[in-house]
C-alpha cells in the first residue's frame, strides 16, 4: 500500500497551491516556468541542498524544516542585496515518507511564501532510498547593475555582522542532547535559531540602496571559515576582536554550561547573518540602519593590508581557532 497518493496527486494536491500567484508557473502543469523581469532589473539566482541528518535533523518538525530549506537561499538573496521574488523546489523524498509529513512542509512553505513575498513556480519530485534531500533555487532582483559582493573590502574598511552569532550551533548541540541544564527560555531559543534562520532581506537590501557595504556575504559554514571568504577575494587581511562578537543570553548560557570558550561560536555555523565590511565614516548611517530595523548591527573589527586574519582577547593578545567553520569534505 503506496504512502503517498501518487506522484502528481502530490504536486497538484499540496505543491500547485504554492504556485498560483504565479501566472508564469502555469499551475505548476508545464515543462519549465516564464520569469518575468522588468526592464533595467537583474536576476540574482542561488541554489543549496539541505540534506536530512547533514543540514537538519531527521525529527525536526516539517514546518520548520521547509522554512530553513527557503531561508538559506533567501539568506543568499540578502547578501547580494537582491529582493526575493520566486524559487523552485527539487525534492528527493525516501521511499517510506508519510503524506502528513509532506502536508505539514507546505504549511511551512505557504507560510513563508506569505512572510517574504515569494511563489513557488516549480520543481521536481522524485523518491530516494537515501536521506530526504531539498533543494531550493532562489530568484530575485536587484534595480540597476550594482549588486553587493565579496571583493570589495579596503584596508581600513570596518567590519559588522547583523544579529548575534552562535545561537544557531549552540541549538544544534542542545537538540542533540550535547547541553544539559538550560533554562526553557535558552533552550527554545537556541533551537529555533538552528531550525528557522532569519534571512537579514530588509538589511541587504539597504546596504545595497544605500551603498553602504563594501562587500558582504552571508554566515553559514562559520563566522571565521566565511570571513575567509571574503578577505581572499579581496587579498587583504583583518582584525577581529572577540570581546565584541555579539553573544545572545541564551548562548552565553549555553557556553557557561558546556565550559567552552566563546570563539567556538565563529567557527559554528548556520548563523545565516549578514557579513559586512564599510568604510569608517559609515558608522552613523549604519547605527541609523541599525535602528530603523530594530536588528543589532555590530562593529566587530577592521581590514588590515596583512593577510589572513587576527582574533584579539580583550587584552589584545591572539586567540587561537582550532577550527574556522564547516566544510563538507
Ligand atoms: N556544484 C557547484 N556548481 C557550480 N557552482 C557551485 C557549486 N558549488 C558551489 N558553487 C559556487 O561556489 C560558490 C560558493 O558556494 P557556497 O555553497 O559555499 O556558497 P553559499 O551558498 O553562500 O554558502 P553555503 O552553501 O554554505 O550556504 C558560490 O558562488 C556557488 O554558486
Ligand atoms: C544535523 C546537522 N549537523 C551539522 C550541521 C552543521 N552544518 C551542516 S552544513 C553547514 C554549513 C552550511 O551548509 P552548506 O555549506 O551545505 O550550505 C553546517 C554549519 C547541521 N546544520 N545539522
Ligand atoms: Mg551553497
Ligand atoms: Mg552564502
Ligand atoms: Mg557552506
Amino acid at each position: 500500500m503506496p504512502r503517498i497518493a501518487g506522484e502528481f496527486a502530490l504536486i497538484e494536491r499540496y505543491l500547485a497551491p504554492l504556485s498560483v500567484p504565479s501566472e508564469g508557473a502555469f499551475g505548476l502543469k508545464n515543462d519549465a516556468a516564464v520569469l518575468d523581469i522588468a526592464a533595467g532589473d537583474r536576476l540574482v539566482a542561488t541554489v543549496d541542498s539541505l540534506v536530512a541528518g547533514r543540514h537538519f535533523l531527521p525529527d525536526d518538525p516539517p514546518d520548520s524544516v521547509a522554512r530553513k530549506l527557503l531561508r538559506v537561499s533567501l539568506s543568499d538573496l540578502a547578501a547580494m542585496g537582491a529582493e526575493p521574488v520566486s524559487y523552485l523546489l527539487a525534492a528527493s523524498w525516501p521511499l517510506d515518507i508519510e503524506e502528513e509529513w509532506i502536508a505539514v512542509f507546505c504549511q511551512g512553505l505557504a507560510a513563508d511564501q506569505a512572510t517574504f513575498g515569494v511563489t513557488l513556480v516549480g520543481g521536481d519530485t522524485t523518491a530516494t532510498p537515501g536521506p530526504m534531500t531539498l533543494t531550493v533555487t532562489a530568484f530575485g532582483r536587484v534595480r540597476g547593475t550594482r549588486v553587493l559582493d565579496r571583493a570589495s573590502l579596503h584596508p581600513g574598511d570596518d567590519l559588522y555582522v547583523s544579529g548575534t552569532v552562535g545561537d544557531a550551533f549552540l541549538g544544534l548541540r542542545y537538540l542533540q542532547g550535547g547541553i544539559d541544564g538550560l533554562t526553557k527560555t535558552a533552550r527554545e531559543r537556541l533551537a529555533e535559531r538552528y531550525r528557522c534562520p532569519e534571512p537579514r532581506v530588509a538589511l541587504g537590501q539597504a546596504l545595497l540602496e544605500r551603498g553602504l557595504a563594501t562587500a558582504a556575504l552571508d554566515v553559514s559554514d562559520g563566522l571565521a571559515a566565511d570571513l575567509g571568504h571574503l578577505l581572499t577575494a579581496s587579498g587583504v587581511g583583518a582584525v577581529l576582536r572577540l570581546q565584541d562578537i555579539p553573544l545572545s543570553g541564551p548562548a552565553e548560557e549555553g557556553l557557561a554550561l558546556l565550559g567552552e570558550p566563546p570563539e567556538v561560536v565563529l567557527s559554528g555555523g548556520d548563523d545565516y547573518e549578514l557579513l559586512f565590511a564599510a568604510a569608517p565614516e559609515r558608522l552613523a548611517e549604519i547605527a541609523d540602519l541599525s535602528r530603523e530595523l530594530s536588528l543589532p548591527i555590530t562593529r566587530i573589527g577592521e581590514v588590515c593590508v596583512e593577510a589572513g586574519l587576527s582574533l584579539l582577547d580583550a587584552e589584545q593578545n591572539p586567540v587561537a581557532l582550532k577550527s574556522t567553520g564547516w566544510t563538507h569534505f
